[in-house]
């Protein structure tokens, strides 16, 4: 069931310019945000309508080109899961997803297979016919890990511990992801499934959506908000790993996205900001009063938390890609 009028917290960064008090004001909304809801708007982030109006360009651009063009870098090619993944080739829960996409991530050069989820670093694969694609998301990612820092050390800070606990995770080699998403829109009779209802493995994901389209839903209290974008904001959540930090204080919430209307399409380009992928999440020892709060790391025979973060990305990866799981990694899959 969906429930029409409850609407997602909405947190102003720009308090972070204003003095002590302001700052504390928005700490205290983060915190209450990502305890409460695991999501929330984040507005006053700085990075300007130009920017982003450019990116869904960019983005209309790349899923204009030819189906030969796209096919040139299909994932299946990449034992890394980079690049571009057709209509039907990626799977939630079991059931189809109707989204194409194209994944980049931070590359770094690969240093060995074991432990396995180390074979995940590696090369994106950059459509030629589109030269300007690769400048302006490489300056998306740029722009979204700064701003991913500054939100983990003010959440840090929220939950009583230092600014820096959680930066080592990220001080090399940060596995950071970005997928440029395009729904297509569906008949009502059809299977509506642009996503299927998960929890993201990372840390923190900033979502871009293009203006006044709908379809992502939230789930809160054991209902679906709908969580349609609002003017200039991103939709922050938290993942898994955060669960795992703070003793499931903060909880990684299950979300989705519906197929827009036959005759509509939906572009969104979530950003996820991970650690290095041999990282082990630090955890936080929380204040008496938070503490008494957190429910523990959620326990799902089918979902199992680690707090190393390689662990979680290549379980999700091989659960969500079966086909490059096949070709690259028949030796991971039962
Ligand atoms: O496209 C969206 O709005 C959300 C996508 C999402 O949740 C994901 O890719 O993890
Ligand atoms: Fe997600």
């Amino acid at each position: 069931m969906t429930h029409a009028h409850a609407t997602l917290p909405i947190v102003d960064m720009s308090l972070l310019n204003g003095g002590e008090g302001a700052q504390e004001s928005f700490r205290e909304a983060l915190r209450t945000a990502t305890h409460e809801y695991g999501f929330f708007y984040l507005v006053g982030h700085g990075i300007d309508r130009a920017t982003r109006d450019r990116l869904f360009d960019t983005a209309r651009d790349f899923f204009a080109l030819s189906e030969a063009d796209k096919f040139g870098v299909e994932m299946l090619q990449s034992p890394q899961f980079r690049g571009y993944t057709r209509f039907g080739g990626e799977y939630t829960q079991g059931a189809i997803d109707w989204r194409e996409q194209i994944d980049v991530a931070a590359e770094y050069e690969q240093l060995g297979d074991d432990p396995a989820y180390l074979r995940l670093d590696g090369p994106n694969l950059w459509p030629s016919a589109l030269p300007a694609f690769r400048d302006v998301v490489t300056d998306w990612q740029r722009r979204c890990s700064a701003l991913g820092l500054t939100l983990m050390r003010e959440l840090a800070v929220s939950l009583g511990a230092a600014a820096d606990a959680f930066d080592k995770a990220f001080a090399e080699r940060p596995s950071t992801l970005l997928k440029v998403v395009r729904y297509p829109g569906r008949d009502s009779s059809q299977d509506r499934q642009g996503v299927g209802a998960h929890k993201d493995p990372g840390v923190l994901t900033l979502l871009l959506v293009e203006p006044d389209k709908g379809g992502l839903q939230v789930e809160h209290n054991g209902e679906w908000i709908d969580a349609p974008p609002v003017d200039d904001a991103f939709v922050v959540n938290i993942g898994e790993l955060m669960e795992y930090a703070t003793d499931g204080y903060l909880k990684a919430t299950t979300h989705r996205v519906e197929s827009p209307p036959l005759g509509s399409e939906r572009l969104s380009v979530p950003f996820f900001f991970n650690p290095a992928l041999s990282s082990v999440m630090p955890q936080i020892t929380l204040p008496e009063e938070l503490a008494a709060q957190a429910s523990g790391v959620t326990t799902d025979p089918d979902n199992v938390i680690s707090g190393t973060f390689g662990e979680n990305m290549l379980k999700a990866r091989l659960r969500a890609h079966p086909d490059v799981a096949r070709r690259h990694h028949a030796d991971l899959i039962g």
